[in-house]
């Protein structure tokens, strides 16, 4: 379990982190979502136990990180976003130096390094690092991560930079890993990167937990919003008008004019439509565009 209780962290008297508070259980998967600069990184390093904060604490299962870091770090696995390995070491072999690290050698090593090569799918593979793809390095730095079976699971940014495929197996991995009860503490500036795995998100922006919620709960929420733009589709058989409206904010029509996208500033498809009827046209479809849970979420960061 981590919880952060009133954590400020300040900067020259800036706060990168400004008075958060969070509990993530066993078990859960929690997607620490934010732009660049809201201090996802500077919160993941006071829960490492690598910067102090100026005020407020972090617990790992209880313990408070800076007054027993020893204790906690042997808690916690860690990945960031640029993990180093030994480029010229297979995986057995990089696994095994952290796992020196660790205290863990002979039986109970091999043991260790064999279950985590087969979760991260990396099992029999015996080229070195220096030859990996981007996303066999991020497996690998996950079963880094995990070489002391920590009961906490911090990732930085981990899928930056990966391909669909990579980042589809990312996330199987860190369903499996929260299987085991782990708690798991994910940050991306990405929406769609920590959604479809977290059991909750929380939104940062400049260093203040802004929302927070499953991903069905920030869904509701934002449905009760007053979404700045709608976008209207409509589609006729033959060449539309150019519509005219104050509320609207930008039209694109396909070059045959049977198709247009229009961004209104309100729902405008009855006065559309009767724009369509006067011309004698006959609207095949005028649609609302649904509004992406990413668009709206993101429409939070510029609130
Ligand atoms: N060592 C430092 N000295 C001064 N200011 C810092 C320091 N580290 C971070 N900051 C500032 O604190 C704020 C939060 O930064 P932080 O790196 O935690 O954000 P982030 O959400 O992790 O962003 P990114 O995704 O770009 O890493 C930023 O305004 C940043 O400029």
């Amino acid at each position: 379990m981590i919880e952060f209780r009133h954590l400020v962290k300040e900067y020259n008297g800036v706060r990168a982190v400004d008075d958060l508070c969070l509990t993530i259980g066993d078990g859960e998967i929690y997607g620490l979502l934010g732009p660049n600069g809201a201090g996802k990184s500077t919160t993941i390093l006071m829960l490492i136990g690598l910067i102090q904060p100026t005020s407020g604490e972090c617990l790992v299962n209880g313990v408070e990180v800076s007054k027993n870091p020893i204790e906690v770090k042997k808690q916690i696995g860690y990945m960031p976003e640029d993990v180093g390995f030994y480029t010229n070491l297979d995986a057995w072999q990089n696994l095994e130096y952290s796992a020196s690290f660790y205290g863990l050698s002979g039986e109970e090593a091999d043991e260790r390094i064999e279950y985590l090569l087969g979760l991260v799918g990396l099992k029999g593979v015996t080229k070195k690092v220096g030859g990996y793809s981007k996303g066999m390095r991020q497996r690998l730095g996950v079963a880094k991560a995990l070489i002391n079976n920590p009961s906490v699971v911090v990732l930085d940014e981990p899928t930056a930079n990966l391909d669909p495929q990579g980042v589809s197996d990312y996330r199987s991995i860190l369903r499996d890993v929260a299987k085991e009860g782990k708690t798991i503490l994910v940050s991306s500036h990405i929406l769609a990167e920590v959604s479809k795995v977290s059991t909750k998100i929380g939104i940062l922006q400049r260093g203040r937990l802004i929302r927070e919620g499953t991903w069905e709960e920030l869904a509701n929420a934002i449905g009760d919003l007053n979404l700045p733009e709608i976008r209207i589709n409509i589609e006729t058989r033959s060449k539309m008008p150019e519509f005219s409206h104050p509320d609207i904010v930008s039209a694109d029509y396909r070059k045959d004019g049977t198709v247009a996208h229009i961004v209104a500033k309100s729902d405008i498809r009855d006065q559309l439509a009767d724009v369509l009827y006067k011309n004698n046209i006959a609207p095949r479809q005028i649609g609302l565009d649904s509004i992406t849970l990413e668009d709206a979420i993101l429409s939070y960061y510029n609130e």
